[in-house]
């Protein structure tokens, strides 16, 4: 085996490819003994390549089963033994059994409700590994959660300083970081589609209001980064955009608004806007669209033709990867100058880009399934006999806590967010009750900045960049009262979150102390603190009160960043249903008279955890609507999921990843384990292959690698060998 140890201290240049070779030999008895093994013998690298090896690493040993629970067979039940199960399952056809470590679990099968996506029978004994001079990156969690994951470093791709300020690499700007971690783990069904992304797949996810879409869009932005990709984090409005931390797709795309007479002239206008943004499109490898409900077919179709036409590639969107997630049952595309557009999915180009989708399942927001089944109803359209009654309820319930509110009008305590579909209405409300409030008002004023990237700060560009703060729900003049009702808009702890509600009980002046601590921790300028003097205190409605600090939020585009400093806090009596969107809401007041259109009463009532905090102050059956074609849509990728679902049964479950080799000797080391084993890969299904060579190409392509390999060792076997989702 020859290794040069000079070449191990360099990094994957971006879109870097590499040959190596995978020698194929007998099953080795060494794999089960739990000894790692070295599988490549001929490691050839670039220059700029810093894998060194790929070893085949055991997996952990799996306990052996306690409980054995046979649900097809001559007899079901729970057996103790394997002789016991397998009288009543062997040579029976159609049999259905697995064996468990607890009897809960196995109890849980027999009543079909334990689900896992991988049999603990079918995990491989060892997994591929890349040895790379640099630490491993812990790309998060994915299925099955035991198992370890590809990375790789990504020194070298850093465009963004520790504090996320952007600074160039030569000319060009890369990518934007992905936000921090909120350190939840995924859902199975969540790691799934997570890893199916990491794969290189072309991607669809969608689920009903609360299922972790957007949480799960977060998680797949940051492992993408962690594989040094260049991704845009995109959404059709800016709300949406702002929402998961990322850009709208027009500003992104180039394409922005055209206001031309036809559609062909619009068309015509966009698409030329867009070859202006070339460098953008170039510099992109994953393009990911949030709320994708909301993009019409006429733009997906659009942006897909001129992908093609800018990357000079005939592969779907140019050979970029799409993640699109979005929920069609919610939020429609808005109509282009009063005319009709389609949907998304049912463009030209939709079947050629989006290879695999996905739906989530599992609600996290609400916990309650007559509220969830309530809610699953409404986005379907239905009104049935059950949801009219609780509807009804709330209604009733409305009317009742009404008027106990306006006899306990001056406790203090505080009121739902009433939700409207018209700004009017919302603002109407705030400014009747803020001025209803006796003492004076305080007013916050923002201060906003613009940083062009290429470094020419005349006032155009600067005014240009400050436009990419509009669609930031914390305003630039917040005006409060004592008792005023408002909602955070940040997480600025475990417990207060974005959409967290409470009344404001005083105003603190700033002191040095706190100043300090502002300017040193919090990034708070100067001039904010001469504009401001005081900081709002909120007693939050579910416990607890907090001073509020002002921070600093970021905008990016391609040509700079504009950056705003303001407390992150606005009036809560009311809200629009497209501000409230992906928020969490613990008490509420929908009104839904004037709900304009398919999809929006259900964004409206989902944003709910229980039907406790929930009101309805007018309702009738014709406002809950949804769409047919939309509905048959999701009918035909249910059918498509089952179908890949039972192939999937067949497939066995690998999972690589990079180790680090801090010093030539432990590299060494590792050689010199390599000379004492036969090369192998895991598991029986392999163990008849001869040896032979395999090229493997590009490991910045993340799994893709990895799925190549599998792919040939499937080559004429029964069993396929792959990875999940794929
Ligand atoms: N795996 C998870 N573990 C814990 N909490 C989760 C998980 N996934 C999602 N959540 C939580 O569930 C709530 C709803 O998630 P999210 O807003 O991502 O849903 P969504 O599908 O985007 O909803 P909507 O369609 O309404 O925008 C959030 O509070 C989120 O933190």
């Amino acid at each position: 085996m020859v290794i040069d140890p000079n070449t191990t201290g360099q990094y994957l240049e971006e879109r870097a490819s590499y040959d190596f070779y995978v020698p194929i030999g007998e099953d080795n008895p060494t794999l089960r003994r739990n000894t790692r093994v070295v599988t490549s013998e001929k490691p050839t690298t670039t220059p700029d390549l810093k894998v060194l090896s790929i070893v085949f690493h055991p997996m952990k040993r799996r306990t052996k089963p306690k409980y054995y629970a046979v649900r097809v067979g001559r007899t079901t039940g729970i057996y103790t033994t394997w002789a016991e199960c397998e009288a009543q399952v062997k040579g029976f056809r159609g049999n259905e059994y697995q064996g468990f470590s607890s009897k809960e679990l196995a109890q849980q099968y027999m009543s079909g409700t334990f689900t896992t996506s991988v049999s603990p029978q079918k995990l491989p004994t060892a997994l591929p590994i890349i040895i790379t001079k640099d630490p491993v990156f812990d790309v998060g969690p994915i299925i099955p959660a035991d198992v370890p994951l590809f990375a790789i470093d990504k020194k070298g791709f850093d465009d963004f300083d520790a504090e996320g300020k952007a600074y160039r690499r030569g000319r060009k700007i890369m990518r934007r970081p992905a936000p921090p971690d909120d350190g939840l783990p995924m859902s199975d069904e969540q790691a799934e589609i997570y890893a199916a992304v990491m794969s290189g797949n072309n991607l669809f996810f969608t689920g009903s209001a609360g299922t972790g879409k957007s949480f799960l869009l977060k998680k797949i932005w940051a492992g993408l980064d962690k594989l040094g990709k260049k991704v845009a984090m995109t959404a059709p409005t800016g709300i949406a955009a702002v929402n998961v931390g990322g850009i709208t797709l027009h500003k992104w795309s180039g394409v922005g608004v055209s206001t031309a007479i036809t559609r062909e002239l619009r068309e015509e206008e966009m698409r030329n806007r867009a070859w202006g943004n070339q460098a953008t499109w170039k510099d992109t490898e994953v393009l990911i669209v949030d709320e994708v409900s909301m993009v019409s077919g006429e733009l997906f179709d659009l942006l897909e033709d001129v992908a093609r036409g800018i990357l000079d590639n005939d592969r779907p969107f140019g050979g970029m990867q799409v993640i699109c997630c979005g929920d069609f049952l919610q939020l429609p595309p808005v109509p282009d100058r009063g005319e009709t557009v389609s949907f998304c999915f049912e463009s030209e180009s939709w079947k050629r880009v989006i290879g695999l989708s996905r739906e989530l399942k599992t609600i996290h927001r609400q916990a309650d399934p007559i509220f969830a089944n309530m809610l699953n109803d409404i986005r379907l359209g239905n009104v049935s006999p059950s949801t009219s009654d609780i509807l009804m309820d709330l209604q009733r319930k409305h009317v009742q806590r009404k008027s106990q509110r306006e006899a306990e009008k001056d406790s203090g305590a505080i009121l739902p967010t009433t939700l409207y579909s018209k700004n009017v209405d919302v603002d109407r409300v705030n400014n009747e009750q803020l001025s209803d409030l006796p003492g004076a008002t305080v007013t916050f004023r923002s201060e906003d900045n613009a940083y062009p990237f290429d470094g020419v700060f005349d006032s155009r560009t600067l005014e240009n960049l400050k436009q990419l703060l509009n669609p930031l729900t914390i305003n630039e003049e917040i005006h409060l009262k004592v008792g005023a009702q408002v909602m955070l808009l940040s997480n600025i702890s475990d417990e207060h979150i974005n959409g967290s509600r409470g009344i404001i009980t005083s105003f603190e002046k700033i002191n040095q102390e706190v100043m300090k601590d502002l300017i040193e921790k919090k990034g708070v300028s100067q001039r904010w603190l001469e504009m401001n003097t005081d900081l709002p205190v909120i007693q939050f409605n579910d416990g607890g009160s907090m001073k509020i600090v002002p921070e600093v939020r970021q905008v990016a585009s391609i040509h700079g960043c504009a950056t705003r400093c303001q407390i992150p806090v606005r009036l809560a009596w009311s809200l629009t249903v497209h501000k409230a969107q992906g928020l969490t809401l613990d008490q509420a007041v929908v009104s839904l008279s004037s709900v304009f259109e398919q999809g929006q009463a259900y964004v409206a009532l989902s944003r709910l955890r229980s039907l406790d905090g929930l009101e309805v102050s007018d309702w009738t059956p014709q406002c809950i609507r949804a769409n047919q074609r939309v509905i048959e849509f999701y009918e035909r990728m249910a059918e498509d999921t089952k179908t890949w679902e039972e192939e999937r049964e067949n497939w066995m479950y690998v999972r690589p990843v990079a180790l680090p080799v801090s010093n030539k000797e432990e590299t060494r080391e590792v050689h010199h384990e390599t000379k004492q084993v036969t090369p192998s890969v895991h598991g029986p299904a392999v163990s008849s292959e001869k040896k032979r060579k395999m090229e493997v190409q590009s490991s910045s392509e993340g799994w893709s690698w990895p799925f190549r390999v599998m792919q040939r060792l499937s080559r004429g076997r029964k069993k396929k060998i792959g990875f999940l989702c794929l």
